[in-house]
Order: C-alpha cells, then sequence, then structure tokens
C-alpha cells in the first residue's frame, strides 16, 4: 500500500525528523512539561541512543517519535512528510508498516502461543493467515526460535521472550526499530545476546535503531547518542571520539 504522507523520496531526508516537540502532561497546577522544545534528525540507518536520568522525557520523546503519541506542538516528519495533521488510521497504517518495537516489558500477548504473538502486526496489516505463517515461522527460525513456535509466549525464558519481541518487531520488516531498555530485565549475557541480535539486524539489513537507555555500555555501542536532561535536548554525541556540543545544533 502507499503511503500518501510521504512526500520526499526515501534517502533524501532523514528518516525520522522531530521538530521543536513539546508534550506536557496533567492539567493546572498538575501540568508536567515532560518536553520543553526538542528538535533533532535521526538518520537512516544509524544506531541511535537516548541517554539521560529518570523522568528526564526519553521515553516521552521516543513515544512521539514512534507516533504512538501526538506532541501538544512541534512536528514530526517521516522521510521529509510532515505527519502532525495525519489522520490516526494513517498513522497506525504508517507505524505498522514502518515500525517494529521492542520494549523491557515485553508486552506479548499470555494466553497465545509464540507464533501468534509474532503474527500480530501481521494480522494488523491485513495479510493472509497462510502467508502470515509462512512469514512468522521464517523469522522466528531466524531468532533460532522455529522449535519454540508452538509454546505459550509465557512458556520461555527471558531471553527468549525477548527474541519472540524482536521477531514481532521485525516479521514487517521495518525500516525503524525503537527499543525501550530492551535489555533491562535481562541477566549480562543474555542483554549482550539480544543486543548482538539487535545491531547484527542495524548492520546487515539497514534497519534504524532507535534505543532508549540507562545502560552505558549499550549506549557506547551506538552510532550516536543524545542526552535529555528536564525535557530539553543537552547533548550529542558521536560514538568516537566521544565529543559532546552543548545543545548547540538544537
Ligand atoms: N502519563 C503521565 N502523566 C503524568 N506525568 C507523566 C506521564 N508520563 C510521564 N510523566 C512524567 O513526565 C516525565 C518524563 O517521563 P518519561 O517517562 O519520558 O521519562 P524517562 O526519562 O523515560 O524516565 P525513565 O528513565 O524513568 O523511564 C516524568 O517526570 C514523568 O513522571
Amino acid at each position: 500500500m502507499t503511503i500518501p504522507l510521504l512526500t520526499a523520496p526515501p534517502g533524501s531526508a532523514p528518516v525520522l525528523r522531530a521538530v521543536d516537540l513539546t508534550r506536557s502532561y496533567g492539567k493546572g497546577q498538575a501540568r508536567f512539561d515532560a518536553l520543553k522544545g526538542v528538535t533533532l534528525d535521526v538518520r537512516r540507518g544509524e544506531s541511535l541512543a537516548i541517554v539521560g536520568r529518570s523522568g528526564s522525557g526519553k521515553s516521552t520523546l521516543m513515544h512521539l517519535l514512534a507516533l504512538l503519541d501526538r506532541p501538544d506542538a512541534g512536528r514530526i516528519e517521516v522521510d521529509g512528510g510532515d505527519v502532525s495533521r495525519a489522520a490516526a488510521r494513517e498513522i497506525n497504517t504508517l507505524r505498522n508498516q514502518r515500525f517494529g518495537f521492542v520494549f523491557q516489558q515485553f508486552f506479548l500477548t499470555a494466553g497465545q502461543t509464540v507464533l501468534e504473538n509474532v503474527s500480530l502486526p501481521l494480522m494488523i496489516a491485513g495479510v493472509p493467515p497462510r502467508e502470515r505463517k509462512r512469514r512468522a515461522l521464517a523469522t522466528l527460525d531466524l531468532l533460532g526460535l522455529a522449535d519454540k513456535a508452538g509454546n505459550k509466549a509465557t512458556d520461555l525464558s527471558g531471553g527468549q521472550k525477548q527474541r519472540v519481541v524482536i521477531a514481532r518487531a521485525l516479521v514487517n520488516e521495518p525500516d525503524v526499530i525503537f527499543a525501550d531498555e530492551p535489555t533491562g530485565n535481562l541477566d549480562t549475557v543474555t542483554g549482550h545476546q539480544v543486543e548482538d541480535i539487535l545491531f547484527g539486524l542495524q548492520r546487515d539489513r539497514g534497519i534504524t535503531l532507535v534505543v532508549v537507555t540507562h545502560d552505558e555500555e549499550l549506549a557506547e555501542r551506538c552510532d550516536r547518542r543524545i542526552t535529555i536532561a528536564d525535557g530539553l535536548l543537552v547533548g550529542r554525541a558521536d560514538a568516537a571520539p566521544s565529543v559532546v556540543t552543548d545543545g548547540a545544533d538544537r
């Protein structure tokens, strides 16, 4: 299906652009300004770490970039196309076709099998059952989980669950994977395996990775990092040498 929102040919614009995003929660005296004007490009094929203290606004920013939430002001562009005023239906289609999600809490559906969980994005996209099964099994195979296809999603180890989540994120062949503390619930060894899978997907398939993390080692592995503090972008750095600018290009 063609997405009418995409106005620029792929490659000519950053895959994602955020311009002066603001987002507050609550009203009146209870209002909290979680993002106070963040401008940022996500380059096609890069891995970008979003770091900062707890409560600084990282997840809020990621949710806006991933079109899971709308900003109060500012805009998001996908491939140069402004999606700010797009209808919810268009946004849902765009998200389903272009983005995959890997969250710390897994968000697997407990009563369903591994295969059903991985098939979900394909079901949403309207892929017919037989094709759904074929693609879901192929993706599980890629992640070494083909033999677990019939298991209940809850009957797995933490590392296996996160691999199922990655399979679900991958099954629609997304351009961007958003990962929010993807290794937060895993032991160190399993966490490294999951990281290796994610960076392998970036390297081998050109998938853009946007990673929210407190894990310094994981952030170090990314091509670039941005730091959020009190709802503002305060620094950004490329992997090496580690030079931090003071929000100069905001
Ligand atoms: N639904 C909400 N209602 C009210 N306040 C919220 C809501 N969601 C987030 N906040 C507040 O907005 C601020 C930013 O939250 P956010 O989840 O983006 O932070 P974070 O940097 O991802 O934190 P953490 O690292 O702890 O996950 C926090 O102070 C948080 O309490």
